[in-house]
């Protein structure tokens, strides 16, 4: 999908909201064990609930990879049920040396057909332009993370001042434009989201942590929004765990309705 597609479907929309496919045995309604694929089965009912109100599904690959070949299976039927027309986001924050990141991206862009990837840039350079060879793909880098631990290293100041994550968006920017790179921001992190905003006018920011980490969706869009749009707003067990009974998909489906409302209103479109 390119810039401009993103753009347009924001605005169709009138949404960014991302939906975490975080899906887990462990968590999803009792009832759905005894179908022959259960996640499977919750993402096909989150998906058909959702998609009104979202512009992109972030499947987080932990959740899938945990339960082997068969949450492989699972992932794989989930993108091949999930709408073209969304942004598809593989959450595998992966980031290795060149021809091992050249097979992450075959993996993820035509064996499962997402349009992005989550990476980690700490190996640099080489780690991330592989994926950069699909035309119309996208990466997005971790830059200022939701986590306590995300000040661990990305807040450490370089002799010149700067943080860690805003050296790492000043050269990993360099190599590619915005409409092919954006970078994770932690929606608990307002104030690096209005700090990365000038220092990046165009590109997208994936902000998650809104939901269930707590994180303040007003100010993530006063400080992140761009004219493009420029936010994919995550939120992941707030909606698909909403509620674990019979009824899972008509709550989420009202908590997705009430953030794309939320957001609507806040941008007011
Ligand atoms: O890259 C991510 O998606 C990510 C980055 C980050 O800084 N914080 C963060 O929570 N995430 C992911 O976003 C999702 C958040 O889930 P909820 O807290 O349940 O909405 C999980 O899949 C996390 O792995």
């Amino acid at each position: 999908m390119q810039y401009s597609q993103l753009s347009a479907l924001i605005r169709q929309k009138q949404s960014m909201l991302c939906v975490g496919l975080d899906s887990d045995l462990h968590h999803i309604p009792a009832h759905l064990l005894r179908s022959p694929d259960p996640i499977f089965e919750f993402n096909k009912q989150i998906i058909d609930a959702t998609y009104p109100y979202a512009v992109a599904y972030k499947p987080n690959l932990a959740f899938y990879e945990a339960l082997g070949a068969r949450g492989w299976d699972s992932l794989a039927r989930t993108m091949e049920y999930m709408p073209k027309d969304v942004f598809r986001i593989a959450d595998a924050k992966r980031g290795d040396i060149g021809n091992t990141a050249a097979l992450y991206a075959r993996t993820f862009f035509e064996t499962l057909h997402f349009d992005a990837v989550t990476l980690s840039p700490y190996m640099g350079k080489d780690s991330i332009t592989p994926f950069l060879e699909y035309p119309d793909k996208w990466v997005i880098v971790l830059a200022r993370t939701s986590n306590a631990g995300g000040a661990d290293f990305q807040e450490l100041k370089l002799q010149d001042g700067r943080h860690l994550y805003e050296a790492v968006i000043q050269k990993s920017s360099q190599w590619s434009s915005h409409e092919r790179m954006m970078y994770v921001v932690g929606a608990t992190q307002s104030e690096a989201i209005r700090h990365i905003r000038q220092l990046i006018p165009k590109h997208f920011l994936l902000v998650p942590g809104v939901g269930a980490q707590g994180g303040d969706l007003r100010a993530v869009l006063q400080y992140g929004s761009n004219e493009h749009g420029g936010l994919l707003i995550n939120s992941s067990r707030g909606i698909i765990y909403a509620s674990n009974g019979q009824d899972f998909a008509q709550v989420a489906s009202k908590v997705a309705q009430a953030l794309q409302e939320e957001i609507k209103q806040i941008m007011q479109w």
